[in-house]
């Protein structure tokens, strides 16, 4: 039989059969082996004293205890051999790290009270593998991060970079600060909570807000590393990104980085190699020619690694994009994966496989790190399949590794979990254009569903087969709410357990629509009108009070396949209502007819919000850089009234190369009067007549950048 081991090793032997769990066992090289590791040994077995315990030998390639067993361990970083045979078992690390992630196999092979007799050489494709915590919005909390280190620690991932964007002593306005006492303990605790799980916690400095390129901001970085050092910090970063331009020097960069290298990293000796995210950190931003990276692969210290987010800022990372960026940076790229980061489409929550990997890119990567939801558990998903990837990249398959990865998170009701995985994958429409599969398994079925709607002749079978869909979905949402095995994670996902329980009620009431029309009861059918009517409206309450951010507010869930399948069918049924009794039926399926208004690819596909009469654009995190003549705005669909706008570029007093203006046919604009509101807003009043446009354009002759944090019109 196969074992199944996370991640998947290098090399695995064919099981010979197995041995019980020793009653006791001794441990031969205790004292010298890596001290994590004995600790986990001694977590799972009962040690004897006398010399007649089953012997494990464990220890680093260097120690005596495992000096006859060096020549299996293999040469590589972190690798390790592990042997387990009838009358003993051998733990061999190339390193300390090895040897504990050998413990961490042998863990994992201890089920039911057996160990299966095989061997293992094994050892991690990239150096750094691990999560940056590096998204805009709420910060994971204490125990999140220690349950995250942890897990790391089983799933062999050993890097975690602090780095959260609404962390105000990470990035502005206080990153030159230290932080204050009971931050700066939380923080202590969590560097030693790492050292325990082998992790290496890296913290990350954001200073490209408001940094000056002098020397008092250059020693205000040292003093806040040493402050970090002092709190057992031995790994550090540097962000760049999501900067203005202005201050994207790359010589000025490189010069502060090496700064920091030399009188920092260097003197310290016992610091890991710094780590800069760019602010060109993506190969759709970067023009080779004004020499942003060249300067930087030029001038950058060699040992200092260079993140990358791949040929876009959400991305998939390939063997080609990656050979592009390393010569350019002339080293290998520090992947940041920006997935399954949502802070940009916060009504979703992204629980599929991860994939857009290429298996073939194992040896174009210094680091691989994903950038999570702001959710630390639910994250987990794709953090345990990103374990996979990078730990043994040419045999990683997506799918077979979100399976395992379901189990690991929710044992106990992993089928319910999956149920519920697989229709909350897809971001919906969003600024990256950046989408994921969803209810890839009820597709076909969704599909001839509809047909069948459509068609009026539909069968018993397919019925069942929507039905038996819907149903699940409000068993697994009603069992996982109820759950037990991590409650953390449901406190969590609640709003969408609630959504999606919700959506798979309104599906099932929508298939007994057919009954009524199958029993010619009109009666029958406008009470279950009605009734979908109500759990609609209870599922837009929720999308009102549940999970309400700046950005993205909302619960969405089911929103690729199942959600609109429901509106679809509902429509076409009540249109065969209306058609046999010759009467209209309120329409209730939710759509947005308003657009988004631009000529800038960059935001072309930002998703448009429609709520008690105020419509808004979901704003752009990154900086936007508007060209001569570029414009965003709304198109009002059709012309309405408007009551009152509201747009933040994140300047500090409305730009002079900027106008708003409104346009009833988007060829004649007239200027729309506003003004600033002290909170970098400008706002504008109510509007004669009727308009269709409303757009912030540029005026000037050239290109120029701002922010996207909010535009919205309130119409009548
Ligand atoms: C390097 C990098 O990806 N920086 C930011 C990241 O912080 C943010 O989470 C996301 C994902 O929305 C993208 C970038 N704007």
């Amino acid at each position: 039989q196969k074992v199944q081991i996370q991640p998947t090793p290098q090399i695995v032997s064919q099981p010979s059969g197995h041995i019980l769990k020793p009653e006791e066992v001794r441990i031969i090289g205790a004292n010298s082996a890596d001290k994590e590791a004995v600790k986990l040994l001694k977590s799972l077995f009962s040690i004897s004293e006398s010399k007649k315990g089953f012997p494990i030998y464990l220890g680093e390639k260097s120690d005596k205890a495992i000096r006859k067993y060096k020549s299996q361990i293999p040469n590589k970083a972190e690798g390790y051999y592990l042997s387990i045979e009838k009358n003993k078992i051998v733990v061999a690390g190339n390193d300390e790290r090895g040897t504990y992630y050998g413990m961490q196999t042998l863990k994992q092979l201890l089920v039911d009270g057996k160990l299966p007799l095989l061997n293992i050489k094994d050892y991690p494709d990239i150096t750094a593998r691990g999560v940056v915590e590096g998204f805009y919005g709420t910060p994971w909390n204490y125990e999140d991060r220690v349950s995250q280190l942890k897990f790391y620690g089983a799933n062999k991932l050993n890097t975690y970079i602090y780095g959260p964007k609404d962390d105000p002593y990470h990035r502005s306005p206080n990153w030159r600060e230290p932080y204050p006492a009971k931050e700066a303990k939380a923080i202590k605790e969590l560097v030693q909570v790492a050292n325990h799980n082998h992790v290496d916690f890296v913290w990350a400095i954001h200073p490209g807000m408001d940094i000056k390129w002098n020397t008092a901001d250059r020693d205000a970085a040292i003093s806040k590393f040493e402050a970090m050092y002092d709190l057992g910090v031995r790994a550090f970063a540097v962000f760049f990104d999501d900067i203005s331009w202005e201050d994207s020097n790359a010589a000025k960069q490189a010069d502060f980085l090496n700064y920091l290298d030399d009188n920092f990293v260097k003197v310290k000796k016992n610091v890991l190699p710094l780590i800069l995210c760019p602010t060109e950190y993506n190969k759709s931003w970067s023009k080779i020619e004004k020499g942003y990276l060249p300067t930087l692969g030029e001038k950058l210290n060699p040992s200092i690694h260079v993140m990358w987010t791949g040929d876009r800022v959400i991305s998939d990372i390939d063997r080609q994009g990656l050979e592009w960026i390393n010569q350019h940076i002339k080293r290998k790229a520090y992947i940041w994966w920006n997935f399954p980061v949502s802070d940009y489409v916060r009504d979703h929550l992204l629980m599929g496989p991860a994939y857009g990997l290429d298996t073939g890119a194992s040896d174009l990567m210094s680091g691989f790190m994903s950038n999570p939801m702001e959710f630390a558990e639910a994250s987990k998903v794709a953090i345990y399949s990103v374990a996979d990837y990078a730990w043994n990249i040419k045999a990683y398959q997506s799918m077979e590794a979100w399976e395992r990865a379901l189990k690991a998170v929710m044992p106990n009701n992993c089928e319910m979990f999956r149920v519920f995985a697989i229709h909350n994958a897809d971001l919906g429409p969003n600024g990256h254009g950046y989408r994921r599969d969803e209810s890839w398994e009820f597709k076909e079925i969704a599909e001839k569903y509809l047909n069948e709607v459509k068609s009026g002749k539909w069968k018993v079978e397919t019925i069942a087969d929507v039905q038996q869909e819907f149903i699940q979905m409000m068993m697994s949402a009603k069992t996982l709410l109820q759950s037990t095995d991590n409650p953390a994670l449901i406190d969590e996902i609640e709003p969408w357990l609630l959504q999606f329980r919700l959506l798979g009620e309104s599906g099932l009431a929508l298939t007994h629509l057919q009954v009524a029309l199958e029993k010619n009861d009109k009666a029958y059918f406008k009470k279950l009108y009605s009734y979908i009517k109500l759990l609609k409206e209870e599922m837009f309450k929720n999308s009102n009070s549940l999970n309400q951010n700046p950005y993205q507010p909302g619960v969405k869930t089911g929103s690729l396949v199942i959600e609109p399948l429901i509106n679809n069918a509902l429509a076409e049924l009540s249109k065969q209502y209306a058609q046999r009794y010759n009467e209209e039926l309120p329409s209730i399926a939710n759509y947005i007819p308003h657009l988004i208004y631009t000529n800038l690819n960059q935001v072309e596909n930002l998703p448009i919000r429609y709520l008690h009469k105020t419509i808004s654009i979901s704003p752009l995190l990154e900086v936007l850089k508007v060209p001569a003549n570029g414009y965003v705005g709304i198109e009002l669909v059709p012309e309405q009234t408007v009551l009152h706008s509201k747009i933040n570029m994140g300047l500090d007093e409305f730009p002079e190369w900027a106008k708003i203006q409104v346009s009833a046919d988007g060829d004649n604009w007239t200027d729309y009067q506003g003004k600033y509101n002290g909170r970098k807003e400008w706002v504008g009043g109510k509007l004669e007549g009727l308009y269709r446009f409303v757009r912030m354009v540029n005026t000037s002759a050239n290109e120029q950048e701002c922010y996207l944090k909010r535009f919205e019109v309130k119409i009548k």
